[in-house]
């Protein structure tokens, strides 16, 4: 899609003790923030955890009350016209010019930029082609999500900034944003989104930042995240009652095991290869044959569950 950028070792997106304050709410409370080149960074949280607010101070549309925040080696407030060109911006909820054309908007993005993409291939790509001759404000949800993605990628900017970008959006849709996305990171691009949805998280980042209350609750690659945050569950079912004292020795306490319903056990504990086999052996020992044999990971939406004690997604 776009000529493949030179890695540099340098943060192209660095944010310190950054605090934003509307009256009495602290809608971002000392947030230290690292991205570097063709990463995906991730940010997740509940409605109101400061995920917009922390990028409208990123794209220079806020100001920040308190830290430091480094775009591009830019100060998004001192330096915003310089950094526009460098960057693409796709707001929540679209931001497009009620009466413009859909190809005529991003026609003209796309003739701001020094070096663009092709805006044909952007709407063949992003599956515009029937509209666009229609208004923005006659475009269904969907495709103005889908046309405020290409303006914002238009530019070949080095960072693009996505604010929900695959908020209502069937899953067909969905999945084309997810292969641009992908694109951009293999072409040297940044990106940092936002987004509700764990599994996007899971799909698309290197980096997922799960803030609550504009505060850090966690960080990390999303499987370590998974993994640290988890207790794992293997289950198995075979004939009924077993002799699971002698499973429990071979595990020496590190797990409990038990049988939940006649032929159903459950091994509860950290999972590893070693639990896996030391079980599955344990079983040919045994003369045990597995019907069924499941491992089950507590995803990352029952991992914040468990940091906060709410649910993260709820559209
Ligand atoms: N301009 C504003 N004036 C007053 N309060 C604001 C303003 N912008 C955001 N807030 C408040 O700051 C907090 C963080 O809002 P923000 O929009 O950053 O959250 P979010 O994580 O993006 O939520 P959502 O997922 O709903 O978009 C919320 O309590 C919100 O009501």
């Amino acid at each position: 899609m776009t000529t493949r950028r030179t890695l540099t070792d340098q943060p192209c997106l660095q944010l310190k003790g950054l605090v934003k304050r509307f009256g009495d709410i602290t809608a971002v409370d000392g947030l230290d923030l690292q991205l570097g080149q063709a990463q995906v960074l991730a940010l997740l949280g509940p409605n109101g955890a400061g995920k917009t607010t922390t990028i409208e101070m990123c794209e220079g549309f806020l100001e920040p009350d308190e830290g430091e925040i480094s775009i591009l080696g830019l100060d998004p407030t001192m330096d915003g016209e310089r950094l526009r060109a460098r960057i693409g911006v796709m707001l929540q909820g679209g931001g497009g010019y009620p009466g413009a054309r859909a190809g005529e908007m991003l026609r003209v993005v796309a003739a701001c930029a020094a070096d663009p993409i092709d805006p044909d291939w952007l709407i063949r790509t992003l599956g515009l082609p029937d509209v666009v001759r229609t208004p923005y404000k006659r475009l269904s949800g969907g495709q103005q999500q889908r046309l405020s993605l290409a303006c914002a990628i238009v530019g070949r900017p080095e960072l693009v900034f996505l604010d929900e970008p695959t908020a209502g959006l069937d899953p067909q849709a969905r999945h084309v944003v997810w292969e641009l996305i992908h694109s951009l990171r293999r072409d040297g691009v940044s990106v940092v989104l936002t987004t509700h949805l764990m599994a996007e998280a899971e799909a698309l980042a290197d980096e997922v930042v799960i803030l609550d209350r504009g505060r850090v609750v966690a960080a990390g690659p999303p499987k370590d995240l998974v993994r640290c945050g988890a207790e794992h569950q293997l289950r198995f079912t075979a004939v009924p009652g077993l002799d699971l004292g002698s499973l429990q020795e071979v595990l020496a306490g590190t797990h409990r095991v038990a049988e939940t319903a006649p032929g159903a056990y459950l091994v509860d504990g950290l999972l590893s290869p070693q639990l896996i086999v030391t079980v599955t052996g344990w079983c040919a020992r045994m003369n045990v044959l597995m019907t069924e044999f499941q491992v089950e990971q507590r995803s990352l939406e029952e991992y914040f569950l468990d940091l906060t004690g709410r649910e993260l997604s709820y559209r």
